[in-house]
């Protein structure tokens, strides 16, 4: 049987093309795995925020996830932003019992500084669908809003990746320092070993998106069959690329990149 690499996301969508399955997909076209999406939210945004959105009504949402589970093998998938606490619960209720790794974007707030997900939601968020997880990789924000700790330093990222895999129940988590000062530091915990991925500070603002694509990069290297730290390792090459080769394109704060890896012939 022809046996092809597959990812599915379920997230919103970006129509400017920067981010949500917009990004998701072009992620996994370019690291040859088999893109699949649900669509949980329509948001009208583009780089320079978000103007709307129109969330897909319940059943909608578990019927194009019985779509897709019903009919298509993957090896790995991941959520972006899923607005509420219904939209969780739906998630949650079609996505339990498959045996797939789940790598979860706790989306919640843009770069551009708008609110995706419903106050209330965020409990259920952690209560219910992080222990559901392969990896979690949530940026300054939210790892803040999960444990309810102010993160200052590289040692208070360290610290709240084990709460969330010890406390919370994440089979994984990698905290993210795309906004911290220094360089972009990521730390991965994986309930044995905490693991430092660092790079340069590239100067720019073309950051929209750059969550969504770092974790579809993670799922698609998970598809291919790369285990944790390895996937994380090449994701991070790859959104290291895609940032240094953004687009300078609309009015805001612009998209990043996913075929800049070609240009550095990231492996
Ligand atoms: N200016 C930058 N230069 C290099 N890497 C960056 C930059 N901004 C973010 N990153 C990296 O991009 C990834 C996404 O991180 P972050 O921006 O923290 O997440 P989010 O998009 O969810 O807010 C991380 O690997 C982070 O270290
Ligand atoms: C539908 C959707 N999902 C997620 C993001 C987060 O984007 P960013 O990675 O820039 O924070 C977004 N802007 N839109």
């Amino acid at each position: 049987m022809n046996q092809v690499p597959a990812a599915l996301t379920i997230a919103g969508t970006d129509p400017s093309g920067g981010a949500g399955v917009q990004a998701d997909l072009k992620t996994f076209q370019e690291l040859k795995t088999y893109g699949m999406s649900v669509i949980t939210s329509v948001v009208a945004q583009n780089t320079t925020g978000v103007q709307d959105a129109e969330h897909m009504s319940v059943p909608m949402i578990k019927q194009q996830l019985g779509s897709v589970i019903s009919d298509i093998p993957f090896q790995a998938f991941k959520t972006g932003m899923l607005a509420n606490i219904e939209i969780m619960d739906a998630v949650a209720e079609k996505i339990s019992g498959l045996d797939i790794p789940y790598i979860m974007d706790p989306v919640m707030v843009t770069t551009s500084g708008h609110t995706l997900i419903a106050e209330d939601s965020r409990a259920y968020l952690r209560k219910n669908l992080l222990p559901m997880t392969a990896l979690v990789t949530p940026n300054i924000l939210e790892t803040e809003v999960i444990t309810g700790e102010t993160i200052k330093t590289p040692e208070d990222m360290q610290q709240a990746a084990k709460q969330i895999v010890h406390q919370f129940g994440a089979g994984a988590a990698l905290v993210k320092g795309g906004h911290m000062a220094d360089e972009a530091v990521d730390f991965l915990y994986d309930g044995e070993k905490l693991h430092t991925f660092s790079t340069e500070r590239i100067d720019t603002t073309n950051t929209h998106g750059t969550g969504c694509t770092y974790s579809a990069a993670i799922a698609a290297y998970v598809s291919h069959g790369y285990k944790l730290p390895d996937a994380v390792r090449k994701a991070k090459d790859f959104i290291t690329a895609a940032i240094r080769h953004s687009f300078s394109v609309g009015q805001g704060s612009g998209p990043t990149n996913q075929w800049a890896h070609r240009i550095e012939r990231v492996k």
